[in-house]
């Protein structure tokens, strides 16, 4: 027998969180519960502000539509589904059928998005290999470059991952080259999209040596993994791209490759986020995610995130918007 749950969420956020031009004050989504028999699995639908296309309205209605075929025994139709939708409605349904393993990947990247300082202390607590990622193409170019350079430097065999989320027009990401040093451009494990084409971050990554990785362009119509020079990696945002499946596709296909695929967060609550990192767990072992961002919420939600001393609100206080 099998019955569904939809619940409404919305939690706040810390009030310095700023996507793109817009200021988040709080994250909206739903949480789909999904019971056969004495079976249950849960998954986070939440469309992000300036990132996903569809609104966060819009996926609700959606994923009601497809709950009510599913308690009547019908399989998600998931191919032409919203991301988000796609998203968390497979993620329900792997983690009923106990498809995805309980263990996590709790190591993630820590985020720089302002404060040096933080990053420094978090790197010194940082386990065995040090990976961290800061945003650039905020400031100056030239600030980023010297950035990174510092750190570089400071942390003896840390890997950086920067993004600049396609900020930059060849001239600038020029300047930003200028002031690495041309040794440390190897401790650079990837610069996500440098530029606003796909075509000048390619042209960047082969002028310059430094690796870029593909994120944005990962949820651009008709993209193939292939490889290129200059490419060393993929960022998968799984509430951006879709489906569990087409996620485990496109890891697979960077494996073939020979790029690294690396999970992230879209700002999942820490429901989603704690699924993201036994997704990573599971699926790119040896890759440290990109889910350092329980630190843009005040609140959790229902599991908590490890180490986050944020109250955690239970699933029994949301609202349930609809049940079959
Ligand atoms: O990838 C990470 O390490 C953290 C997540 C992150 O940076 C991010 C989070 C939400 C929206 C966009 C981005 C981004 O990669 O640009
Ligand atoms: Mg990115």
């Amino acid at each position: 027998m099998r019955s569904a749950k939809l619940y409404r969420y919305s939690l706040p956020m810390d009030s310095g969180v700023i996507l793109r031009t817009q200021r988040l004050d709080s994250r909206e989504g739903w949480i789909v519960e999904l019971r056969d028999g004495d079976a249950v699995g849960y998954g986070e639908i939440a469309p992000l502000p300036e990132f996903s296309k569809e609104t966060a309205a819009e996926a609700g209605e959606k994923a009601q539509a497809l709950l009510e075929l599913w308690v009547k025994g019908e399989a998600f139709a998931l191919a032409d589904a919203l991301p988000s939708v796609a998203f968390g409605l497979s993620m329900a349904e792997l983690e009923l059928t106990g498809g995805l393993p309980v263990e996590g990947n709790y190591l993630t990247a820590p985020l720089c998005a302002g404060d040096p300082d933080a990053l420094v202390v978090a790197l010194s607590k940082m386990p065995g290999d040090k990976v961290a990622k800061i945003k650039v193409g905020m400031y100056e170019a030239v600030r980023d470059g010297m950035v990174a350079n510092m750190f570089i430097e400071a942390i003896p065999g840390l890997r950086l991952r920067l993004d600049a989320n396609r900020q930059w027009t060849p001239v600038k990401a020029r300047q930003f080259a200028k002031y690495v040093k041309p040794e440390h451009r190897s401790g650079i494990a990837f610069l996500e999209e440098p530029c606003m084409t796909p075509e000048d971050s390619l042209a960047f990554a082969q002028e310059t040596g430094i690796n870029i990785a593909w994120d944005e362009t990962v949820r651009d119509e008709g993209f193939e993994v292939k490889v290129e020079p200059g490419v060393s990696a993929i960022v998968i945002k799984p509430t951006m791209v879709g489906s569990v499946q087409r996620c485990m596709e496109l890891v697979k296909q960077a494996h073939e490759a020979g790029l690294t695929a690396v999970i992230s967060s879209s700002m999942e609550s820490s429901l989603g986020l704690n699924q993201l990192a036994r997704f990573a767990a599971w699926q790119t072992p040896d890759v440290i995610p990109g889910l350092d961002t329980m630190q843009l919420f005040k609140a959790q939600l229902e599991t908590p995130w490890p180490e986050c001393g944020l109250a955690v609100t239970p699933l029994s206080d949301l609202e349930v918007v609809w049940q079959e």
